[in-house]
């Protein structure tokens, strides 16, 4: 089966955060390379059906009242899978899916591609595995999918951006730089409070930390497809100056490599070989 890229119906088994989430990102999104012609929500999670509804209108969205899963497979040809995980095998095995019509892309955090190809015994190829944030609502996520397929990240693009892994063991290890945000608060939080400490009024501290490390997000963000983009900017730092001080003083102290060993111990606890624990 070929996948188009326009006029899309979309299927949501589940409509809670992440479904929400993709949904509103795709309803709104103005890409005109891509094009969705419908969105077909389950009804659970009732008020956040109701807000699609309510936001996109009856011409975009349709709930499925029946509360029969088959019902939003045989309106759709793309199927996000948006249950939990406990749910996962319930969900699929009371369906059918078409090999002729539909694509498969689960956000499940625990499914594998084998698991996925098995419980919809759809082909290989209609079958994908998806992870973002639910910032996807604002085109500001980040899609990781797995395998590859230029037609399906085509149609994740308007979300913010995508990624296609090579394997599902390159996705893991993707994932681990998300598990970052909140070391990146607390090291905020950490600022705040040494500057608090030194007399800058609370007010003052919060806002001007928060604005700088967007400054520094959005340098970063400015040329992220060239790999060499990070070490440009550390070089570029003023030799001798006080940036370039603080990277010693870190790195002497070992701070950065205890983020290496950081997510070393955290891609364990996703794979299974240890409690994550450092
Ligand atoms: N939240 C996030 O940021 C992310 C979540 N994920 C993954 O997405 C999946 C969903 O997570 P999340 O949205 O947070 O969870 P939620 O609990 O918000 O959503 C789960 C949804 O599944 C529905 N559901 C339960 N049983 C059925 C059923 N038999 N048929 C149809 N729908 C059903 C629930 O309905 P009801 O509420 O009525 O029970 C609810 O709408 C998880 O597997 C999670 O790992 C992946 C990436 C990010």
């Amino acid at each position: 089966m070929i996948l188009s890229t326009k006029d899309l119906k979309c299927g949501f088994l589940g409509c809670g955060t992440i479904a929400a989430a993709i949904a509103t990102g795709l309803a709104s999104s103005s890409d005109e390379e891509v094009t969705f012609s419908h969105f077909h929500v389950s009804k659970r999670s009732a008020s956040k059906s109701a807000a699609l509804l309510s936001r996109f209108g009856p011409d975009k969205i349709t709930i499925c009242e029946s509360g029969d899963n088959q019902e939003i497979l045989d309106s759709s040809n793309v199927i996000f899978v948006c249950v939990l995980p406990s749910q996962l095998e319930e969900v699929l095995s009371k369906v059918k899916f078409d090999h002729e019509r539909h694509t498969i892309i689960s956000l499940v955090s625990t499914s594998t591609l084998p698991q996925l190809i098995s419980l919809s015994s759809l082909p290989p190829t209609s079958v994908f595995k998806m992870i973002c944030l639910p910032s996807v609502a604002t085109h500001d996520g980040t899609c990781l999918l797995v395998p590859k397929s230029e037609t399906v990240k085509k149609i994740l693009l308007p979300l913010g951006g995508c990624v296609g892994c090579e394997s599902e063991d390159i996705m893991t290890k993707m994932m681990i730089p998300a598990c970052l945000m909140g070391p990146m608060y607390a090291i905020m939080k950490g600022n705040l409070d040494w500057m608090v400490k030194n007399g800058v009024p609370a007010e003052d501290a919060s806002y001007y930390i928060g604005r700088t490390y967007l400054g520094i997000a959005k340098d970063a963000e400015a040329k992220c497809t060239d790999p060499k983009h990070f070490t440009d900017l550390i070089e570029e730092q003023t030799p001798g100056g006080i940036n370039q001080q603080a990277i010693e003083n870190l790195t002497k102290l070992g701070a950065l490599d205890s983020y290496d060993k950081a997510m070393d111990k955290i891609l364990e606890r996703l794979t299974g070989r240890g409690d994550g624990k450092a």
